[in-house]
This record gives structure tokens, sequence and C-alpha cells, in this order.
């Protein structure tokens, strides 16, 4: 797989027949504390959705609700029209999931782990080898599971969890732990399954695996979905921003309002509406030719997923 092939699809087919996944004001606890408080969103056949989210944001505890794992408090979940707990037997022949922590048996090689989790399986489309060597773990099948390093624990973790060929997977962390190459590989493979036609719903800290694997995020803080859609959407309604050197001993204006956070260096957020941010910078060219000044490192640039990402975890 190329570095072209890995980078994100902006646009892949809509919704067709219903959505594969629905959340309505879903609340989880945790005898009395609220970590999951009312969160609703939808994912649709075939989609990439990816939870983002501060530490203890509620990205776990939601993915498990889905998973049926645990039952919601209050609200509504639906995977493929049934409820992930009451209808868990159903599900589980048409859902992968691969859990931050996988746990194995330490003893049993590469290959016996795969044989076995295969033969507990009410369909096997796939090999040994071929789950293998869909994870690069070919040349690990005879090695214990005990000496595998934790990335490649985590690539034995998705070849168990993609081996019935699901139709939704919920991937908690899955790149938690690989290097660079491995994680790219995985990428790779998630990609493949996503093509294939595969629902997939992945939490990651990795801002840039969201970037590379979803075509929608929703970014978590404190238990509530504080931003969703597609990145471009996410980012776009953040607007831009201008920065330049602060020249010493000169009061920055204030535009409509808004100040420059300051440090070495001067940052304005220009706001969403184009136009507004056009009048702003304007003003601020304005400024600096009335004052003489030459703005030093002077920048505008789009709001980056970053931005957005350290702008929700700050907000009180
Ligand atoms: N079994 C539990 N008992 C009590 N509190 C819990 C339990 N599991 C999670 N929590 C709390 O619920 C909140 C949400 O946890 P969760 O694991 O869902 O967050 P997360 O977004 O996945 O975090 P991280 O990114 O750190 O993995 C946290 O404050 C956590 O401490």
């Amino acid at each position: 797989m190329t570095e072209q092939q890995t980078l994100p699809r902006t646009e892949r087919s809509p919704a067709t027949a219903g959505a594969a996944i629905t959340v309505r004001d879903l609340h989880q606890r945790y005898g009395d504390f609220e970590a999951v408080r009312g969160i609703s969103f939808e994912v649709q056949p075939g989609e990439l959705f990816a939870l983002l989210g501060t530490n203890g944001a509620g990205k776990t505890t939601t993915i498990e609700v889905l998973e049926g794992f645990r039952t919601p408090a209050s609200g509504s979940v639906r995977v493929l029209g049934l409820d992930p707990h009451a209808d868990r037997a159903r599900l589980r022949a048409r859902t992968g999931v691969m859990l931050q922590d996988g746990g194995f048996v330490g003893d049993l090689t590469v290959a016996e782990t795969v044989r076995f989790w295969r033969d507990v399986l009410p369909r096997r489309p796939q090999t040994v080898d071929e789950a293998l060597a869909r994870v690069d773990l070919a040349d690990k099948a005879k090695v214990p599971v005990r000496q595998l390093s934790g990335g490649q624990k985590r690539r034995l973790d998705l070849a168990l969890a993609t081996l019935a060929r699901p139709e939704v997977l919920f991937l908690d962390e899955p790149t938690t732990g690989m290097d660079p190459e491995a994680r790219r590989s995985t990428w790779s493979t998630i990609h493949e399954l996503v093509d294939d036609g595969t629902t997939v719903v992945l939490t990651t800290h990795y801002l840039e695996e969201a970037e590379r694997l979803a075509d929608r995020i929703a970014i978590m803080h404190g238990g509530r979905i504080s931003a969703t859609g597609t990145i471009a959407s996410v980012v776009a309604e953040r607007g831009s921003r201008v920065r330049f050197l602060a020249p010493e001993g000169v009061h920055l204006p204030v535009l409509d309002g808004i100040s420059a956070t300051t440090g070495d260096l001067a940052e304005y957020h220009l706001g969403a509406d184009p136009a507004a941010a056009q009048d702003r910078l304007r003003r601020l060219l304005d400024w600096a030719d009335t004052n003489r000044l030459v703005l030093d490192r002077f920048e505008v640039r789009s709001a980056s997923l970053e931005d957005v990402f350290l702008e929700i975890a700050h907000a009180a």
C-alpha cells in the first residue's frame, strides 16, 4: 500500500438505507459519576466514524455501550437495528471488537491464538494464514504471544476482530504502542476494510489517525460531544487565524471585541464568517500602516484539527 493510498477519501457515498449505528441522548454513569452526558450521533453503513477527545472524555464508555458490554443509564443505542446489549448474541456474528487491552494467553503461539478464535466463530471466511497476512504477522505465526511487542499484540487483536469479516467493527485505540511503520500499515488494513464496506467506529488519541481515516469525527470532552462533522466542516467552523511577531511596546488593537492572544507571537482568531474575517484582517493591516509597523512573521492560516482539539480541551 502506498502513501498515496493511505490518504483520506474526502468523499464517500452518502447514507443509503438507514444508519448502521444510531445513538440518541445516551447517558452513562459509574455510580454517581456521569461519564457520558447525553450524546447523539449516527454512523452510516460503510463509514468510518472517529471518536476523539481528552483523557476521560467518555470515548471508551461510549464504545463499550455500542459493543453491548454496558447498558445505557438512559437514551437509546442501535447497532444494525438491534439493541447491542439485549441482542448481543445475534450481533456477535456481525460485529468485531478490538478492546484497548485484548488479554491473550501468553503461552499460545500467534497461529494457535488465531485458530482458537476462528474455531469459536460462527462463520470462518478467513484462514489463519490469511488473517495473519492481513496484519503483517505471518512471520510471527510460531512465536508465543508473550514474546510479541505491544504494537504486534495490537495487530494480532485486529486480526481477531476482523476474522469473521464483520459488518461493523469497533476499534478502541487500535494503533496505540505501534511504531510509525506499523501504524501506517494498520491504517492501510483499516482502509481496505472500509473499502470492502465495513462500518468502523474507532477511538483514537492520534489526530493524524483521524485525519487519515475518518469520514466524520466527534470530539468529546467531559462526557459531551463538543464538535462533530467532517474534519473539513469542524475546522471550517473555527475559522481562520492571523499571527505575527508582537511588536514591542505597542498596544495591539481589539477587533470587534476580539483581542490578540499574546506570547512572542500575537494571534487573532478572525472568526468563521469569511466576510467578517476579511474585514478584521483589513483593519489590522490598516492599524499596522497607521502605526508604521512592519508585522514580522505575518501569517494567515485556517484552524487545524489540533487547534480545534486544544480549544475544546481548554474550554471550561
Ligand atoms: N469502571 C469505572 N468506574 C468508575 N469510573 C469509571 C470507570 N470507567 C471509566 N470511568 C470514568 O469515566 C470517565 C470516562 O472514562 P472513559 O474511559 O470512557 O474515557 P476515555 O475518553 O476513553 O478516556 P481515555 O482517553 O483516557 O482512554 C473517566 O472520568 C473515568 O475515570
